[in-house]
């Protein structure tokens, strides 16, 4: 650490917001705002107040980076994400930190190999074709909620193996269980009180608890190549495995992680295909060359569907914001910043900076061809899956399964969205559109 590090700059007093709650309605309102008025305000590395507690915005790629790169192991998951998500998902791996997470995240990088992924491309095309058979021409059609629906019945087989013995009305009643717990970082109550955010994540919790520990003793039994099955039977060339705990815990993470994140990417590039229609018949050009149930070779050669994708991912960060804790003093951006300080990593706030972006609002998936590579302008630019250590596990199969439903999508629709809409968005959690994104499917 340098002796000429600087103070977090002072707050001012107009930038407190409401007592308690601070800026975090603000927030909600318009995160990318807010972020701005700080970094323009204060620089790189920002105080704010929200939640009865000062913490820090660190704002720009270099900011970005050097918490990523967690260069001195100041900055931990654990107590930063669990204030947020609350112990929904405890012990995930994205909550895990230093050694601890090492260990963990080199088993589950066994379930995520090109094998395997492979494997998991060939279960995803059938669970996306009987989930799309009810997809019916409508002026109105709500396409986030049929995403969501979709994605949920997707990890159903997926994750789950199909779980065998349980019937429509309790894989419903899992799958809410999931979205209680999701939306549980909403929540102003942080305590098991009824009715409340927390209150439904806590019991959420439980379901989800029961539902699996009912079937890994089929899942240890059999090897399948559902995940569920694969996190039993991982093992490093060291012989290190998960345990019946760690295996619950990773499954309720990762079906989190896998879930909303998809939906919302999906559900961006709809929308901006809907809305630019040269873009949308290049992608379905693609697809229709490609049969209808692609290898995960043929899914990573569609290049106009990736460049979409990116871009998608720039313009809608399913995950804007990461949040990080100090456990020991560091300084970023020649700022200092104390142990025991809670700091919110502003992703998509630097995906539409015009130091790194040309016009950054405008939808432009060119922008990432090899001759443009604007992503390259900073190496911690463009970050939708984040970087360093925790950077998303789970990015490769993202990009399938997302590719593999808008494949299918383009080859069996056409769809318009207005080009004026601009989706209202709820940004309390992951960033989705209230009005359920309609759009007129043909
Ligand atoms: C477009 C979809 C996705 C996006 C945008 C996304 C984004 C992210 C981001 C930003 C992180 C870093 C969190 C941090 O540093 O604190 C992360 C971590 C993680 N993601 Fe994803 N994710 C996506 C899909 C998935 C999928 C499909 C899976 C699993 C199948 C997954 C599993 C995970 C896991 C396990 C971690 C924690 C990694 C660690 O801490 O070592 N994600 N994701």
């Amino acid at each position: 650490m340098t002796a000429e590090a600087l103070p977090i700059p002072p707050l001012r007093r107009d930038d407190r917001g409401l007592p308690f709650v601070g800026r975090v309605l603000d927030y909600a309102k318009d995160p990318v705002g807010l972020f701005r008025h700080h970094y323009e305000r204060y620089g790189p590395v920002a105080p704010w107040y929200a939640l009865g507690r000062t913490s820090v915005m660190l704002l720009g790629p270099d900011a970005c980076g050097e918490a990523l790169q967690n260069r001195d192991k100041a900055f931990a998951n654990g107590p930063a994400w669990s204030q947020l998500v609350g112990p929904f998902f405890r012990r995930g791996l994205m909550l895990l930190d230093f050694d601890e997470h090492k260990g963990h995240r080199r088993i589950m990088q066994e379930a995520f190999t090109r094998p395997r992924l492979e494997s998991y491309t060939r279960r995803l095309h059938p669970a996306i074709e009987t989930g799309l058979a009810g997809w019916n021409a409508d002026r109105e059609f709500p396409s986030y909620w049929r995403l969501k629906q979709l994605t949920l019945d997707i990890a159903a087989d997926l994750f789950m193996g199909g779980a065998q013995d349980t019937s429509r009305a309790e894989m419903d009643r899992v799958n809410k269980a999931f979205i209680a717990c999701v939306q549980a970082a909403a929540g102003i109550v942080r305590a098991d009180v009824p009715f409340t955010r927390w209150g439904k994540a806590y019991r959420g919790r439980k379901v989800l608890e029961k539902f699996l520990r009912h079937y890994l003793p089929v899942k240890r039994a059999q090897q399948t190549d559902d995940i569920f099955s694969v996190l039993c039977h991982i093992e490093t060339e060291d012989g290190d495995r998960f345990s019946d705990d760690d295996v619950v815990n990773h499954m309720i993470f990762l079906m989190m992680a896998a879930h909303d994140t998809s939906t919302v990417t999906t559900s961006t590039i709809l929308q901006y295909l809907g809305q630019h229609p040269a873009w949308q018949e290049r992608c379905r050009e693609e697809s229709l060359a490609l049969g209808p149930e692609p290898t995960m070779a043929e899914l990573e050669g569609l290049v106009a569907l990736d460049l979409v994708m990116k871009e998608a991912l720039r313009l809608r960060a399913p995950v804007p914001v990461l949040v990080r804790y100090t456990v020991r003093d560091t300084v970023v951006q020649g700022v200092r910043i104390p142990a025991g300080t809670s700091a919110a990593l502003g992703l998509q706030f630097t995906h539409l900076m015009e130091d790194y972006w040309s016009n950054p609002t405008a939808f432009d998936p060119e922008r990432f061809t090899p001759e443009r590579r604007e992503d390259r302008s900073h190496r911690f630019a463009w970050e939708p899956f984040g970087g360093g250590v925790h950077k998303c596990i789970g990015l490769y199969f993202a990009g399938l399964e997302v590719k593999a439903i808008m494949h299918r999508l383009l080859r069996e629709h056409r769809w318009t969205v207005d080009p004026a809409y601009e989706p209202p968005l709820d940004n309390h959690s992951l960033p989705f559109p209230k009005d359920g994104l309609p759009i007129a499917l043909a």
